[in-house]
């Protein structure tokens, strides 16, 4: 998926709110959009979403089906809960059995299947916000843009967003997420769009394969190192080659180090666990062989 050009204003004449934006969204990536209040970040959501049309400048290449999870779900809706996922998922394509049991399936997943009777109007806001979750992740989008969507969710709701964008990510579909936790994800960002001033730049995220190398202090060998958190009864899932023993630290977390070529795998892995494992940090390491790579600059860029 690709922007060229793009800008926004939200009335003609009025201020641009994003302007000449030239960006390229990779399949199978988690990206994260961040800025301060008000620069922009739900615009550029909702027009990457294909919500909204761009005032200047093309969007091609966006990947179908696309979803969405708005900032604010419109929940008073004239439907029950599953009614109203099984019309989303039938307007998707879907057929009528299919439809009903993808909306059971995604209201179990999110803890509110005993819900699936409850008209809208009488759900509680997280009850609402996991219908908003269930009606984007129904149709296995290629496409799924996340607009402060963990917002409202309990716990175990969060960690089961958390492994339906492990899963879609892993599925081969482009991920675009804002959220006010920095944590959220951490770790799993191929990609950051930082938005500030009309601009948006697109910044190597933690995740990204051959990131490493690129960051401050890293050494050519491309390894990092995970340290990770997790939940009572986790079990480790299957390490890709290379990768370090686990360690325990001082703080119960698990630090282990595997080449950047895998750390996707890996995070994929541990965040597809069941129960998820909590990704603290995802950091280079320094090469450990010297002539690999010694850089007096501490790893500049070529
Ligand atoms: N529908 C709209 N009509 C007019 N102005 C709008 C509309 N939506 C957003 N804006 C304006 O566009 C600018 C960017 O808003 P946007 O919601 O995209 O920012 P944001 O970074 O998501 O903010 P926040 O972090 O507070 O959610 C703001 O000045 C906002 O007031």
């Amino acid at each position: 998926m690709r922007l060229r050009g793009v800008g926004k204003r939200h009335r003609p004449g009025g201020p641009w709110v994003l302007r000449g934006v030239d960006a390229e969204l990779p399949e199978a990536a988690v990206l994260r959009a961040e800025g301060a209040n008000g620069s922009g970040k739900s615009t550029l959501l909702r027009l990457l979403a294909g919500i909204d049309a761009p005032s200047a400048g093309r969007i091609t290449g966006r990947p179908r089906p696309t979803a969405y999870v708005p900032e604010r779900f419109p929940a008073a809706l004239p439907f029950t809960a599953a009614g109203y996922l099984t019309h989303q998922a039938r307007t998707r394509g879907l057929r009528r059995g299919a439809a009903e049991r993808a909306a059971g399936e995604w209201l179990e997943r999110l803890g509110a299947g005993g819900h699936a009777r409850t008209p809208m109007v009488e759900l509680s806001k997280g009850g609402g916000q996991k219908v908003a979750v269930a009606q984007a992740l129904l149709a296995a989008p290629r496409l799924l843009v996340l607009d402060e969507a963990w917002t409202g969710l309990d716990v175990a709701a969060r960690a089961e967003l958390d492994r339906a964008v492990a899963e879609r990510v892993a599925d081969g579909a482009t991920v675009v997420y804002v959220d006010h936790d920095p944590r959220r994800l951490a770790g799993f960002v191929h990609t950051v769009l930082r938005v500030a001033g009309t601009e948006v730049a697109a910044v190597p995220g933690p995740a990204r394969d051959g990131a490493a190398p690129a960051a401050p202090g890293a050494g050519t060998a491309g390894r990092v190192a995970v340290t990770v958190t997790g939940p009572p009864g986790a079990t480790w899932p299957p390490v890709p080659p290379g990768a370090s023993a686990p360690e325990a630290g001082p703080d119960g977390a698990l630090r282990l180090t595997v080449p950047a070529a895998h750390s996707d795998a890996l995070l994929r892995a541990l965040l597809a666990a069941r129960p998820p494992w909590h990704v603290r940090a995802v950091e280079p390491v320094p090469a450990p062989d010297p002539a690999a790579g010694a850089d007096p600059a501490g790893g500049a860029r070529p």
